[in-house]
């Protein structure tokens, strides 16, 4: 049985709650977070985030929503693969949020891609808003998951759909065991020299250990009212895709 998620936090001497550290933590990393993801994961990640995004060209959604958007790299996928009229990413972290938009000028999509400072647990939209609703790598790090979720559906149109990457823990031997290695001891050591925040790539590892994944992960999608959710693990179970149709 996974922990609370909320009491795995990336800071644990010190004061605050999950979300008020995520967004300290990220504003740290924010200048080596993109090279470290793909270092991390060896580029595979790009791999992940096309398959993920592919899965709504049957919709071709116009109005875009990206959550925890970041450095802005799952909404780009978007631009390049589904180039919708508008997508606005939201996150809580400033840091990142000023890398994505140096991107976004460096590619000159003001117009069709913008940034805001926001929380997925109060989102600031109206209901029944967008076409579609995409997180990558962003669940795991809410604090109130349910919230969250149930937030992001509130803001889909009816027949909508939500598109959430996440890291997955794989079952199998000897990948189980590998995995562990990598992600247990490599991880934090190359965050720690790269980063220079130790805690964020120790609580990397521990956020996914600790995260309902799989059809845990589909239960409380359904639970917050999610018509369907389609769980496609991928690689080896490294990381998953969960369609979730409002
Ligand atoms: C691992 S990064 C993923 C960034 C980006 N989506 C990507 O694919 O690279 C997780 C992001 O989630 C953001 N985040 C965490 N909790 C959040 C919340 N409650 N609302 C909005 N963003 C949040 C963090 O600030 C961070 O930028």
């Amino acid at each position: 049985m996974a922990n609370d998620t909320r009491t795995i936090k990336p800071y644990k001497a010190q004061e605050g709650g999950k979300k008020e550290q995520v967004a300290t933590m990220f504003n740290n990393i924010s200048k080596t977070y993109d090279m470290l993801n793909r270092m991390m994961t060896m580029g595979i990640d790009k791999i992940w985030r096309k398959k993920a995004i592919r899965s709504l060209r049957s919709i071709a959604p116009q109005l875009m929503l990206d959550v925890a958007t970041g450095t802005g790299d799952f909404a780009l996928e978007s631009i390049r693969i589904l180039n919708p009229k508008k997508i606005i990413g939201v996150d809580i972290s400033a840091g990142m949020l000023d890398v994505a938009r140096e991107k976004i000028a460096k590619k000159g999509l003001q117009e069709q891609f913008e940034v805001q400072l926001g929380d997925s647990e109060k989102l600031q939209f109206e209901d029944n808003t967008f076409d579609a609703v995409t997180v990558a790598f962003g669940v795991r790090n809410f604090e109130n998951l349910e919230k969250g979720l149930a937030d992001i559906r509130r803001v889909l149109k009816p027949g909508g759909k939500a598109i959430i990457l996440e890291l997955s823990n794989p079952t199998a031997f000897p990948i189980k065991q590998l995995y562990h290695f990598h992600f247990h001891k490599l991880t934090p050591a190359l965050g720690k020299l790269i980063s220079k925040d130790s805690s964020a790539y120790s609580y990397l590892p521990e956020s996914v250990a600790n995260f309902p994944d799989g059809d845990r992960f589909a239960a409380i999608t359904q639970k917050v009212g999610f018509k369907e959710t389609k769980v496609r693990p991928q690689t080896f179970g490294f990381c998953t895709i969960y369609e979730c149709t409002k």
